[in-house]
């Protein structure tokens, strides 16, 4: 592609900011307005025109999936591959920086990632190695405390602590912590960004290398960036670089997460050169679907304020289906999807989005009743798998013997009589000499401290990781993976259950050799091991990329994850008031905004179809409840919505099952006229279905047509 083509397809503002000249930029626009295409396409004239090398450049997406996409596209543009331009993750980029800095840093060469689970379990053990009480010192609120502080940039050491004991003691839990890691030769996802951050401010004459290298920094999705990350990314530009920031104050949905919203006006003021470009034009949805989301998202205050219009057709109005319950809720989304393949469509062009990974279950269960294949993105991700981390776990222990998270969770898994007595006494002689638990084993078989049965189980443990761990390169690592799996007894202890859960255990552990076998380290990995660069990957990696099998599949995952993403065909099930918004943010204000731009994300993705759904009875947490409809649902325009009914009823069972009987449909008759306590006088001139499943569609006077569930509509017949 030459230069100019490179702002063929771009309208005028789009290409304005591509073709500006090289300095700091902001791009503000709203969902669906070509801000990713435009940072693609900058890149690409920032080589081609501007004649800066690949290697110049580093650009930060939301995820790894978009990363990956990013690379691709500007490759496909230039016709070249750009191997020497950093594209990722905040969280992968500082990964990268730290693996080559891992002297500077302060951290073993072969250091290893806690993911989040990982990071529980080790302030659980943190928190008992205190004493605490682990009921009133629960370790996840620990754990939200520590990330919070971290993402602010702040060691224990750096807070002060308040006169209550609650702050006093989450800062002992916090420096405790702390030092463990430290010991393991560990880092969680936030530690990756801190001490990267921490390593430019000790280290100028490092970040002075990477200054001149990156001249030109961009960063897709800033909205949700948080402190440490704007910090970060201040420092790399320096006095030289230029930012180009795209974003989207509407989407920010983070906050919860300590991403802050202010960054995108803070810019402004640290920057005050920067130019401004605002993008107008939606080129994903349709006009009403626009129009929808637009409306719900004018109810938040606060907003930097932009207008979003389209070329395109007014299209469907946004369908509303009111179920019965979540099983009905799921029956009808299967029954569009399988209507939207009949008529040519593609599974993978359709994606359920929903609040709240709780949701996903009844909906996994009807798509799979219906044989039809589904992936969910973020839920369970394979590498968090329990028999998958088990194999993971011998394996960082193979690589690192400091790892205690490691250790504790396989000593004794499968059972090997390693008791709760020998790991107590193991944890206790760490603690004392502050030596890991390999070491603390090791000496206390030396010193012959142990019963003889607990000696021999524990010296078979360590010498199985010896023998286990590889003297040179000669053995591959899936065949080392292979070697881990048969020999730890992992294999023929989830083969004794034959149930399908074992049976998918083992499924799972051979799909763990061959993505040890298709596994090729990205360059940057290049002074690592194969092992090593495995691992990390398998940290890091967020379950986004598994193989081609995945490719036509309907798309499940929460309204979070979708960031960023374009269906044509697009579900919201779950509108409902205390799941979205959620309860706890019905009375908070600032979560309630959140909640609302989560809710036009997940309206933005959709470029065709939009439906949202909600149920009047909703089995959720272990509790049936009676729901109300999402507020966000009244403020969509009744010329936007229409309400919609399934076409053919399946069977219902569970809550809706007890019909009304006193008004059963023979009594029904069009042009009924009735009464309801919310939408008032109204007639019927419509009605399907019998029994519990009876349905009249009534023309209220002043609320319009809505379909009702006789059995809970409660009319009053005039
Ligand atoms: N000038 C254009 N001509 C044709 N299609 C365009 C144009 N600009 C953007 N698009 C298309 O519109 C869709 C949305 O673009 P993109 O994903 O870049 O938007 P975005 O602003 O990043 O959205 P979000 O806020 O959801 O991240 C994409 O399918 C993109 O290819
Ligand atoms: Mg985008």
């Amino acid at each position: 592609m030459d230069v100019s083509e490179l702002l063929d397809d771009l309208n005028k503002p789009q290409r304005q900011a591509v073709a500006a000249p090289p300095g700091h930029a902001r791009i503000l626009a709203g969902a669906g307005s070509g801000k990713t295409r435009v940072l693609v396409h900058r890149i690409a004239w920032l080589i081609q025109a501007e004649g800066f090398a690949p290697a110049n450049i580093l650009a930060v997406t939301f995820t790894n999936k978009a990363a990956a996409e990013m690379r691709g596209r500007i490759e496909n543009m230039l016709g070249y591959p750009i191997g020497g331009m950093w594209v990722g993750t905040f969280h992968g980029l500082a990964h990268r920086l730290l693996r080559a800095h891992w002297q500077d840093v302060d951290l073993p060469q072969s250091f290893q990632i806690l993911d989040s689970d990982d990071q529980l379990r080790m302030l659980k053990r943190v928190i008992r190695a205190m004493d605490l009480d682990e009921q009133q010192w629960p370790a996840k609120q620990a754990q939200w405390f520590i990330n919070a502080q971290k993402d602010e940039g702040l060691r224990a050491k750096h807070i002060q602590a308040g006169h209550d004991p609650y702050s006093q003691k989450m800062l002992a839990i916090y420096a405790a912590y702390e030092s463990s890691c430290q010991r393991a030769g560990v880092v969680d996802f936030a530690e990756l960004l801190l001490r990267c951050h921490e390593l430019w401010l000790k280290r100028p004459d490092i970040l002075a290398i990477y200054q001149q290298r990156f001249r030109q920094i961009l960063v897709d999705e800033f909205q949700d960036t948080n402190t440490i990350q704007y910090a970060w990314l201040r420092l790399l530009a320096g006095d030289s670089g230029h930012l180009f920031i795209v974003g989207d104050d509407d989407q920010s949905i983070y906050g919860w997460r300590g991403a802050r919203i202010e960054n995108i006006q803070k810019f402004h003021q640290d920057y005050p050169d920067a130019d401004t470009i605002r993008l107008e034009q939606n080129y994903r949805s349709t006009g009403n679907i626009l129009a929808a989301a637009n409306a719900v998202i004018a109810n938040n205050r606060e907003r930097l304020g932009k207008a979003l219009w389209t070329e395109d057709a007014d299209g469907e109005q946004v369908q509303l289906y009111h179920a019965y319950n979540e099983r009905d809720e799921a029956a009808f989304i299967v029954q569009q999807i399988a209507e939207w393949i009949q008529q040519g469509g593609q599974r993978s062009e359709t994606a359920v989005l929903y609040r709240s990974n709780a949701q996903s279950r009844v909906i996994e269960e009807a798509l799979l009743q219906a044989n039809m294949p589904y992936r969910v993105y973020g839920g369970l991700r394979f590498f968090e798998r329990a028999e998958i981390k088990d194999v993971l776990a011998y394996l960082r222990l193979i690589a690192n013997r400091l790892d205690d998270a490691a250790f504790e969770r396989v000593v004794n898994t499968p059972t090997r009589g390693i008791g709760a007595a020998t790991m107590g006494q193991c944890r206790q002689h760490a603690r004392e000499l502050n030596l890991s638990l390999w070491q603390a084993a090791t000496e206390m078989l030396q010193e012959k401290r142990l019963p003889a049965r607990a000696a021999n189980a524990l010296n078979q443990f360590l010498t199985l990781v010896d023998s286990l761990t590889p003297v040179d390169s000669s053995i591959t690592l899936h065949e080392l993976t292979a070697l881990v799996i048969d020999e730890s007894g992992l294999r023929s202890f989830f083969g004794k259950d034959s149930s399908e859960k074992g049976q998918g255990r083992i499924e799972n552990l051979d799909e763990l050799i061959n993505a040890t076998r298709e596994f090729t380290a990205p360059e940057e990995a290049e002074a690592m091991t194969p092992l090593d660069a495995f691992l990390s990957h398998a940290a890091l990696e967020a379950g986004e990329n598994q193989g081609n099998k995945w490719d036509d599949c309907v798309q499940l995952m929460t309204l979070h994850s979708a960031k960023g993403l374009e269906f044509p065909l697009v579900f919201m099930p779950g509108m409902e008031e205390g799941l979205f918004p959620g309860q706890k943010s019905i009375d908070d204000p600032a979560r309630l905004a959140e909640e609302r731009r989560l809710c036009y994300v997940g309206m933005t993705r959709a470029r065709q179809r939009l439906t949202l759904l909600y149920t009047e009875n909703r089995f959720l947490y272990g509790q049936g409840m009676l729901q109300r409809p999402s507020r966000f649902i009244s403020e969509i325009p009744a010329e936007q919505l229409h309400e919609v009914r399934a076409r053919q009823h399946s069977s219902h069972t569970g809550l809706a099952a007890k019909a009304n009987t006193d008004s059963s449909l023979s009594d029904i008759r069009q042009g009924q006229q009735v009464m309801h306590t919310k939408f008032g006088p109204g007639v019927i001139i419509d009605s399907e279905g019998t029994g519990s499943h009876a349905r009249v569609q009534v023309n209220f006077k002043h609320a319009g047509t809505k379909w009702l569930v006789l059995a809970y509509a409660k009319l009053e017949f005039l």
